[in-house]
């Protein structure tokens, strides 16, 4: 059984397997999905409803029928009709676990990658930790469809069904049932008021406290070389106070209510009970119906006693679904889904401004430059000049707030992921290598062609390197596997940046952990890159791997201070250098900041 609609392809058929990264849809299909699997569960829910009146109905035919006729025949048919239900009824209580598994798959399926992307979009704005969020929150989701707590209401929308037996033994008992059911329906809406504010609030405080220390473990070397942890437990103990002080209260307030609600649900039993053998004394109605009346309000009544106990589970798989839905609509929205062929044409960067969203005072303050193929650009400038935010804008993981960076005339930040990532290296200043193997590292976890990885691999000066390893380039990295220095990593992170011989290349502080051997392979990687026609961006403290660059651009405070060719912009460097030594030493001091 499948709740999605027939015509979408499967993710596997997709192109490249690709995401679709239409927001809207993704979110209309989840929703399509959801609804679709309710109703299939609801109907479900209908038949077993009805079963569930086999005890109840046999009780009251046996009674009724049996003992007054004595006939055995009559009770053998009975007994077959009866057993027959509750093997029907068996067979459909499965049939609606697998519905809401089916359900499950399904909605994990249509909101998986496009949530992953959205994780990620997330994680480069506000870190992996509140990026992870997203998939928890998944997978909050598929444990509620896949457990015990969403089948309540779907009971409970069948009360008429029960109310109507109920009315055709007695209107008595009819009317009864109604009070009871509005009464628990009263206490069910009374609970949510009481329930559904602190829930939000606990989980928030709590998701806060989770992102606090998977951010801080992450840094684990740090806090255990330096004895920080006892500091970093009382913060934790603290903020998880306040997390589980409003997570008591809603368990109290969800618990209390529910106490009350079945102890609403007993009385009103009793009640009923005492109607119905009023009722027999009255000679109105038949003890087996008295009986039958009383077990059919328990049946009634159950399902609304558990949406009281559940409805705390229902409040967090809406607030789950509605944080997804919003970070997809946030995140996904405006990016291409179609893929762009390879461009080969001019980097162009337009009056391009760009400020962390929320900040108000911009990082980079209209940046403009042009690089042609084959040419190498420099980009050097003091400490938070924003020399790596502009190399995030130029490969589109960060977007711009004004203006714009084009390859072709294309925007880097709409293009499509995939094609864009086909044409473009980057060396971010923080080398992370993911969990796999060194051909995977450098083939980008695809797939790759072992010749394009031997290739990136030689470019980058790391073969030799990765032949003395373990395993060599089936050798294990990440998490608890082979451990490689920082120079290694870094330089296995420019093997997978020169995979694929890419268009655009960005190397943020490539040369941060490297020898003299590294450095000099790393220079001759970026030669060979321009030379087979690609556009070098290349970013460093140290001037000295700066000697093939073509052009240079001094960045200083989110603005160019100066741009053009290599020689040109040294030499006007130089001679400011110059022009300051050669003012009196008060002067001089001045111009530094006035430090003596
Ligand atoms: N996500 C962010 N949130 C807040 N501020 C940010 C963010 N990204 C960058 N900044 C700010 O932008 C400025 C420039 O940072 P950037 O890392 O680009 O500098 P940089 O020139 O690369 O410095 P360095 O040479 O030390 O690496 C810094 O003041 C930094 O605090």
């Amino acid at each position: 059984m499948h709740f999605g609609r027939k015509n979408l392809p499967k993710p596997a058929e997709s192109k490249g397997a690709r995401p679709a990264l239409d927001a809207k849809s993704v979110i209309r299909e989840a929703r399509y999905t959801f609804v679709r699997g309710l109703g299939w569960a609801g109907v479900m829910s209908g038949f077993i409803n009805v079963l569930q009146l086999t005890v109840p109905l046999f009780m009251l035919q046996v009674h009724d029928r049996v003992i007054n006729s004595q006939s055995t025949d009559t009770l053998k048919l009975l007994l077959v009709i009866a057993i027959g239900a509750i093997i029907l009824y068996g067979i459909l209580d499965f049939i609606r676990a697998l519905i809401f598994q089916e359900m499950a798959k399904s909605l994990l399926r249509r909101l998986n990658l496009p949530a992953i992307s959205a994780a990620m979009g997330v994680a480069l704005e506000k870190g992996s930790v509140q990026g992870t969020q997203v998939l928890r929150d998944l997978s909050d989701l598929r444990t509620f469809i896949n457990g015990n707590t969403i089948g309540a209401p779907l009971e409970a929308i069948w009360a008429p069904i029960f109310l109507g037996v109920m009315f055709a033994l007695h209107p008595y008992y009819g009317i009864a049932g109604l009070i009871a059911v509005l009464t628990l329906i009263g206490l069910s809406l009374l609970g949510d008021l009481l329930v559904r504010q602190i829930t939000k609030e606990a989980t928030d405080a709590n998701l806060r406290n989770i992102g606090d220390i998977g951010s801080t473990v992450s840094n684990a070397e740090a806090i255990e070389a330096m004895g920080m942890l006892p500091a970093l437990a009382m913060r934790w103990r603290l903020s998880q106070q306040h997390a589980s002080e409003l997570l008591d209260i809603g368990n109290a307030r969800s618990k209390g209510m529910y106490s009350v609600s079945r102890s609403a649900r007993f009385g009103m039993q009793i009640c009923v009970l005492a109607m119905g053998a009023y009722l027999v004394i009255q000679g109105e109605t038949t003890p087996g119906a008295m009986i039958g009346g009383t077990v059919i309000m328990g049946r009634l009544l159950l399902p609304f006693d558990n949406v009281t106990r559940d409805w705390r589970a229902w409040v967090s798989a809406l607030s789950s679904w509605g944080r997804i839905r919003n970070i997809l609509e946030e995140r996904q929205s405006e990016r291409e889904i179609e893929p762009t062929p390879r461009s080969e044409g001019p980097l162009v960067v337009d009056n391009l401004v760009y400020a962390v969203p929320g900040a108000n005072v911009p990082v980079l303050r209209g940046i403009n430059f042009n690089l042609n193929p084959g040419e190498i650009l420099g980009v050097v400038g003091p400490s938070a000049a924003g020399k790596s935010t502009l190399s995030r804008v130029l490969v589109g993981a960060a977007k711009p707030t004004a203006g714009g960076v084009y390859l072709d005339g294309h925007s880097t930040y709409l293009w499509e992921r995939g094609s864009f990532g086909d044409m473009v290296g980057y060396l971010p200043q923080s080398v992370s290598l993911l969990n796999g193997t060194i051909r995977e590292n450098i083939g980008r976890m695809r797939h790759a062609n072992p010749r394009k990885v031997i290739d990136a691999a030689r470019a980058a000066g790391v073969h030799e390197m990765i032949g003395r390893l373990p395993l060599g380039y089936d050798t294990p990295i990440g998490a608890g596997r082979h451990t490689l220095s920082g120079g290694q990593q870094q330089r296995i992170a420019l093997a997978r940046a020169l995979y694929g011989w890419p268009r655009l290349l960005v190397l943020d502080e490539p040369n941060a952990n490297l020898d003299a051997e590294g450095e000099a392979s790393l220079l001759r990687a970026v030669k060979q890159a321009a030379d087979a026609g690609a556009m070098v961006v290349l970013i460093a403290h140290r001037q000295n791997i700066m000697q093939y660059a073509h052009k240079l651009l001094v960045l200083q405070e989110g603005r160019v201070k100066q741009f053009g060719e290599r020689t040109d912009v040294i030499r006007s460097m130089t001679q400011d250098d110059d022009n300051i030594k050669s003012l009196p030493t008060v002067k001089r001091n001045q111009h530094n900041g006035g430090a003596a």
